[in-house]
């Protein structure tokens, strides 16, 4: 028998049906979504417009820098809403795509918050997105159970768990499953508008202390952008009948155009805010994106363009110093390094890099940072306890008035370092097999004892446009080859070869390696760089039902 979804006027649902996702695609919660979309979909346009408007200027030679028109709002004295006592420790934060088993363990795994994540660690197939509904509601309701039946085991909720965040995807990415009057809805405000309808009064009551649900908000380039999600907020509230700044929400400073905005962020959400965070790896990615036309402003390999380089560091600090003169959390970001199960020494490696990078965030003063796995959690926790003892944050403590004057010749500062040719080759090994999983239905994948998600296979894809468009010579290993279409067609192959020896004839010919050394290959011989990796690649894993063309 064929099913179907009760949806409300102006919404066409082309996604596989099932009954345990028409529990969330009830009519009224769509309806919630329609109304967003419908009061929103125009600012996100002109937002986007605005973007590309921008990208046309640093294409001409501009530079980003702090808007001379908000001065006031940089210089006045002022601060965001008091933060919420159920979010004041967030020392130590794991993140995780909203796959089920992984939600139960990142909540169960000792950390202050679990970021779950519809973003840069999850492909977002209709399967994944659904399913990823209905696990987070069970999570909430503290329902959540899993049965691993290979190895018998079952998973279930201890008690305390790490407090949720949920980081819906980012503004232009578009959820062609769900068609709102006759386009397909903008794909954070179905993550969020699901999430917040069901979940907003079980979380209030459980885990929020009158407070929630809390947000991560990604890939931002503009307060203007802040200003929207504000609204979203307001109404959202204002529909549900909850107190104004219930919700909360901490947005990642990831790209370079919002380093120079971080006040002016915090302002618009002001109600809303508490913190932000330094997303590093899509920071390193929007520094190669935003200056594609300034050849003077190369990037050196990927594994050189650490935290400690001037520019990143210049980032750090200021956010810290921004975030605490205005009352709420700096966030610390990403360590890539993972536990290696079958190789102590390298483990014990990796473990110390972590310590380091949490290190110099505790001591920088941020109040709280991320891991990418649980086996990480007690390492970075004992770091941060070190530091800070039975203070939840250092919002107050250590207000780093010494950062106040970082300028945008120290923000902009080109890192420094080499470029060699197995940066290129590790760049299009790592982007191939990543692009592959991605379209396979995993956002997030450990590659040669790292982790890499979709902000990481950027930096790779971009980095390799980049030394192609300009030609650059790779003497970092003093080979000092010159990157071209000849030399890059050469590194794809003998690439391509290498992952067929390591996962095996059998698995690249059943799994998506080719057409993921199609995407890839395309987008970094492309003479235009593509704005997202992920924009082209969606086009694959969109599936409507019954099935049609689903090109969008
Ligand atoms: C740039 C950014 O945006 S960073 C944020 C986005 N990225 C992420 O969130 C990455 C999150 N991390 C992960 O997805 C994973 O840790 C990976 C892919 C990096 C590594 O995965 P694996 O190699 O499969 O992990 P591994 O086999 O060691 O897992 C061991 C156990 O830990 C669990 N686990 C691993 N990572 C996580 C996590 N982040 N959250 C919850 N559980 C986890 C596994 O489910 C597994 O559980 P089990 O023993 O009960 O079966
Ligand atoms: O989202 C985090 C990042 O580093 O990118
Ligand atoms: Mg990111």
């Amino acid at each position: 028998m064929e099913c179907y979804y009760d949806v409300p006027e102006g919404v066409d649902i082309r996604g596989r049906y099932d009954a345990e996702f028409a529990k969330i695609l009830t009519k009224d919660a769509l309806k919630f979504v329609a109304e967003l979309q419908r009061e929103f979909r125009n600012h996100i346009k002109y937002a986007l417009e605005k973007r590309r408007e921008a990208k046309r200027r640093y294409n001409e030679g501009a530079l980003p820098g702090f808007d001379p028109a908000t001065r006031y709002i940089r210089e006045k004295e002022w601060v965001c809403a008091p933060v919420p006592p159920a979010a004041a420790d967030r020392k130590v934060e794991i993140t995780g795509p909203v796959e089920r088993k992984m939600i139960i363990n990142a909540l169960n795994s000792g950390a202050k918050v679990f970021m779950a994540d519809f973003e840069d660690a999850l492909s977002p197939s209709w399967e994944n997105l659904m399913r990823g509904q209905v696990n987070l509601k069970d999570a909430v309701d503290a329902t959540i159970s899993f049965h691993d039946k290979v190895r018998n085991r079952v998973y279930k909720l201890n008690h305390p768990t790490a407090k949720l965040f949920v980081r819906p995807r980012g503004w232009h990415l578009p959820e062609a499953h769900i068609f709102i009057d006759g386009e397909p809805a903008t794909g954070c405000i179905v993550d969020f508008g699901l999430f917040f309808y069901h979940n907003h009064s079980e979380f209030r009551r459980t885990q929020g202390a009158g407070f929630g649900p809390f947000f991560y908000l990604p890939k931002m380039e503009h307060s203007r952008e802040a200003k929207i999600w504000n609204s979203v907020f307001e109404k959202a509230e204002k529909v549900v009948g909850i107190e104004r700044g219930s919700i909360r929400a901490t947005v990642l400073i990831e790209t370079l155009p919002a380093v120079f905005q971080m006040n002016e962020i915090l302002y618009e959400l002001k109600e809303h805010s508490v913190g932000l965070n330094c997303g590093r790896w899509d920071y390193i990615f929007s520094y190669v994106k935003t200056f594609q036309a300034h050849p003077d402003r190369l990037l050196p390999d990927r594994v050189q363009v650490g935290m400690t380089q001037h520019f990143m560091k210049s980032y750090s600090d200021l956010l810290i110093r921004t975030c605490h003169r205005r009352g709420v959390h700096a966030m610390g970001g990403m360590a890539a390094q993972i536990p290696i199960k079958e190789d102590p020494v390298a483990n014990e490696l990796a473990l110390e890099l972590v310590r380091k990078d949490k290190l110099r965030e505790v001591k920088a003063g941020h109040d709280g940072t991320w891991a990418a796995h649980p086996g990480l959690i007690p390492a970075c926790m004992e770091v941060f306890n070190n530091i800070m003892g039975n203070a939840p944050n250092q919002i107050e403590t250590n207000q780093r008035e010494d950062a106040a004057n970082i300028t945008e010749e120290d923000l902009l500062q080109t890192p420094r370092g080499g470029r060699t040719m197995e940066g290129l080759r590790l760049n299009t090994r790592v982007g191939i097999e990543y692009v592959a999983a991605w379209l396979s239905g995993s956002g997030s994948v450990p590659l040669y004892n790292l982790m890499e998600d979709a902000a990481t296979a950027e930096i790779s894809r971009v980095q390799n446009w980049q030394w192609l468009k300009y030609g650059v010579e790779l003497n970092g290993d003093e080979v000092g080859v010159r990157v071209n279409r000849e030399v890059f067609g050469r590194v794809v192959e003998e690439e391509m070869a290498r992952i067929e020896k390591e996962v095996g004839k059998e698995k690249l010919k059943k799994g998506m390696y080719k057409e993921a050394c199609k995407i890839f290959t395309r987008q970094c011989t492309s003479p235009t760089l593509d704005d997202f990796l992920t924009l082209e690649a969606y086009n694959y894993i969109v599936l409507h039902h019954p099935r049609e063309s689903s090109k969008l």
